[in-house]
């Protein structure tokens, strides 16, 4: 594929996001491209929405797999694109139209010049959530064709275009949605001793979980909790009966989120005390941390250091989730942040990264792979 094909199928894909477990567009468009490739060396199988696509390597004497993810998120794009999203509420705003296009560019190479090892491409649904990666390697399919290492990457909006950063060992955080459901009494404004408001428990509880990170969390073992949605209430002179936060928990230890959940379930039995309401927690899909294989990570960051094209970066972990990390639980592998270049961070609706990173990433991993041949 040349250069300005990649970009095509980048803006193709830009176009059609969809929301986890929903991206039957994406997938046919997936398999069209694909079916444009030579077809001598390649298998390919459906996961739900998703692809396993096997290169038969001319050894085969051990499997590699690369990883991308193809899910969109629920935001209303506001790009200068000319192709932007055609989908009303949803937008590729966390890189996954790169991820795709860059592992079918990788692809579309050993397609055509057989690889000395097998190479499987996982084209993995739902990362924003519920969650692709969990089931998908439970799932007979990806064990029948399991790699022996793994290896994917993330756009960053912070680096220059050239740039691969990454670290041996941990990488991303661990992660746990957070719903709750608060449940009192509504009525009306001009009565409020007669109901019983959720806004003021929602909101004092608010105030109250700044606390966990402040005063619980060992302040040399980072967490995060953000609350980014509160719904509740009707109408201005109603008072509210119901109210609902969803959030999300970032911990750098197994420890600190058992700690923080802890913590979040006796805030919010002291909110039903004092507020003589009552409460519903939902822990949602949780991420298990990306934990790079050191022996591995170093030697790709050594690889990636000799290039002249590449600028190296052993970066610091980051507070993201990702659920590449059930992957790296089970096979030794590197994930790595591709610079992009745009002032506009992940899931920012303006966001507009540097295609010319697509190139740099195809190149540097079609080396990587070719590096034993
Ligand atoms: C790279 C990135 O932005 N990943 C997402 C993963 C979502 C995790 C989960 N749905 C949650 O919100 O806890 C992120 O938000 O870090």
């Amino acid at each position: 594929m040349n250069e300005q094909q990649l970009i095509n199928i980048r803006r193709d894909l830009h176009q059609i996001p969809e929301l986890g477990f929903e991206e039957f567009k994406t997938q046919q468009y997936l398999k069209d491209t694909i079916a444009d490739m030579p077809q001598d060396f390649l298998s390919i199988e459906e996961w739900e929405t998703g692809l396993l696509v096997w290169v038969d390597g001319y050894e085969g004497e051990k499997t590699i797999g690369y990883r991308t993810d193809i899910d969109g998120l629920p935001i209303d794009e506001q790009t200068t694109y000319s192709f932007a999203s055609r989908h009303e509420g949803s937008m590729h705003a966390c890189g996954h139209d790169f991820h795709m296009t860059i592992a079918l560019g990788i692809l579309d190479h050993f397609a055509a010049s057989q690889p000395k090892d097998n190479l499987l491409f996982i084209f993995q649904p739902a990362e924003e959530g519920p969650g692709g990666a969990k089931p998908m390697l439970a799932a007979e399919a990806f064990q029948r064709v399991k790699p022996d290492e793994i290896y994917a990457l993330h756009i960053a909006p912070e680096y220059p275009v050239g740039t691969i950063a990454t670290r041996p060992g941990l990488l991303f955080a661990n992660t746990s949605e957070l719903f709750i459901d608060f449940y009192g009494k509504g009525g009306h404004a001009a009565r409020p001793h007669t109901a019983n408001d959720m806004v003021v428990a929602a909101s004092h509880f608010v105030t109250q979980l700044q606390t966990i990170v402040a005063r619980n969390v060992n302040p040399l073992d980072s967490a995060v909790v953000t609350v980014g949605k509160i719904t509740g209430g009707t109408k201005q002179n109603i008072i509210a009966g119901k109210a609902r936060l969803e959030g999300t928990i970032r911990t750098l230890s197994m420890e600190s989120m058992t700690q923080v959940k802890e913590r979040i379930r006796h805030l919010t039995a002291g909110v039903e005390t004092g507020f003589e309401c009552k409460a519903e927690i939902d822990w949602g899909a949780n991420y298990c941390q990306v934990y790079n294989d050191e022996e591995l990570t170093r030697s790709f960051m050594e690889f990636s250091e000799q290039r002249d094209d590449i600028m190296l970066v052993e970066c610091r972990e980051a507070m993201t989730g990702e659920d590449f990390g059930y992957f790296l639980d089970e096979i030794p592998g590197v994930m790595f942040w591709l610079g992009v270049d745009t002032p506009y961070g992940l899931h920012d609706a303006r966001i507009e990264p540097d295609e010319r990173a697509i190139f740099t990433a195809v190149s540097h991993m079609v080396d990587y792979l070719s590096k034993n041949q």
